[in-house]
């Protein structure tokens, strides 16, 4: 079945773990399905990445349905943080299985993951609070108290540049999906009608200007991370996706981004999480 329709297809409440596992997957294919996204790998071209494709992103995902699933499950059971880092490590593990050792989904798995339980976790109870608060209620302590690997980009970033990154994002529940990405969805669903990937473009745009990407700052640095941040702002205060010749525009940004070797990560996986939330939340 094509993306699309599987997409408006699934049911809009009470999703059980194996459906909320499959809307995440979906979830970062449709991230993935997204063009210009600046740097960042699409059905259109590999942006800044020599050893990612659109194919080998979404083998990623198609891999990592279950785990998501097993996540939603073990947050509905009512799991503590060691389970789900368990279940997040066994994840990252059968990515690389899969990628032949390549990062695809990392920041992904954890946080995208984390919502699952969420998810999963609000269906148990019946209630209907956000997943991000959920998430930032129920794990956020340990979350932050959790074992760091001093090696990773995410760690020499932080150290250098002060950035909390992926871990701080979950703790804090979210703030870049529910304050910025879900805002700006719907504000350029009603710029851009009965254009889902503009939205989407508009989206990834205003996560740019605003994150502190990790992955901006392991390739390029604090100048890396200012450009990129320019630039994406400057793209929505000429009127985004809502302007004439915005294709053209986002196009010659992501040209830019791989000039540089820039690629925001973080952005493209909070994007996925942004539709993944707006799916269960507003059923869109
Ligand atoms: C907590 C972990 C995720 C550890 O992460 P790390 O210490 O590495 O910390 P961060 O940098 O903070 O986060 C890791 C990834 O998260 C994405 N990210 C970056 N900035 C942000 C942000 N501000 N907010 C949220 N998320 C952010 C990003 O992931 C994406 O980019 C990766 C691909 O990029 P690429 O340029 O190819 O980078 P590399 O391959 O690294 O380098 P080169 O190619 O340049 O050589 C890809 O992963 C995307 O998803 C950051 O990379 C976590 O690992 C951990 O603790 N895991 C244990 C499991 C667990 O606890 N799970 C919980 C339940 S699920
Ligand atoms: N589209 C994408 N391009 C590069 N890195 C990513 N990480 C998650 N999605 C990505």
């Amino acid at each position: 079945m094509n993306l699309a329709l599987r997409w408006q297809a699934q049911p809009q409440r009470a999703l059980r773990a194996e459906q909320l596992g499959d809307l995440a997957s979906l979830s970062l294919k449709r991230e993935v399905e997204t063009y210009p996204k600046p740097g960042l790998v699409s059905h259109v071209d590999n942006g800044a990445h020599r050893d990612m494709d659109a194919a080998l992103l979404c083998r990623s995902a198609d891999t990592l349905a279950p785990f998501f699933g097993e996540l939603a499950a073990a947050g509905a059971e009512g799991a503590g943080m060691d389970r789900l880092r368990a279940i997040g490590v066994a994840a990252e593990r059968a990515m690389l299985a899969a990628t032949s050792g390549v990062n695809t989904h990392r920041g992904a798995i954890f946080g995208l993951g984390l919502l699952c339980a969420a998810a999963g976790y609000r269906g148990a109870l019946g209630i209907r609070k956000p997943l991000g608060e959920m998430v930032s209620q129920r794990w956020g302590a340990a979350i932050l108290d959790g074992p760091i690997s001093l090696r990773s980009h995410g760690a020499l970033a932080a150290r250098r540049y002060g950035a909390g990154g992926a871990r701080a994002e979950a703790a804090c529940g979210f703030p870049s999906v529910y304050d910025i990405a879900l805002p700006a969805l719907h504000a350029a669903q009603q710029l851009a009608p009965r254009d889902e990937e503009a939205a989407r473009v508009q989206t990834c745009m205003a996560l740019i200007a605003a994150v502190a990407d990790t992955n901006l700052l392991h390739r390029g640095g604090a100048e890396g991370l200012r450009f990129a941040q320019a630039s994406a702002s400057a793209f929505l205060a000429a009127g985004g996706v809502g302007s004439s010749g915005w294709r053209k525009r986002a196009a010659d940004i992501h040209q830019a981004f791989v000039a540089r070797n820039l690629s925001p990560g973080g952005a493209a996986d909070l994007l996925a999480m942004a539709l993944f939330v707006d799916r269960i939340e507003t059923g869109c």
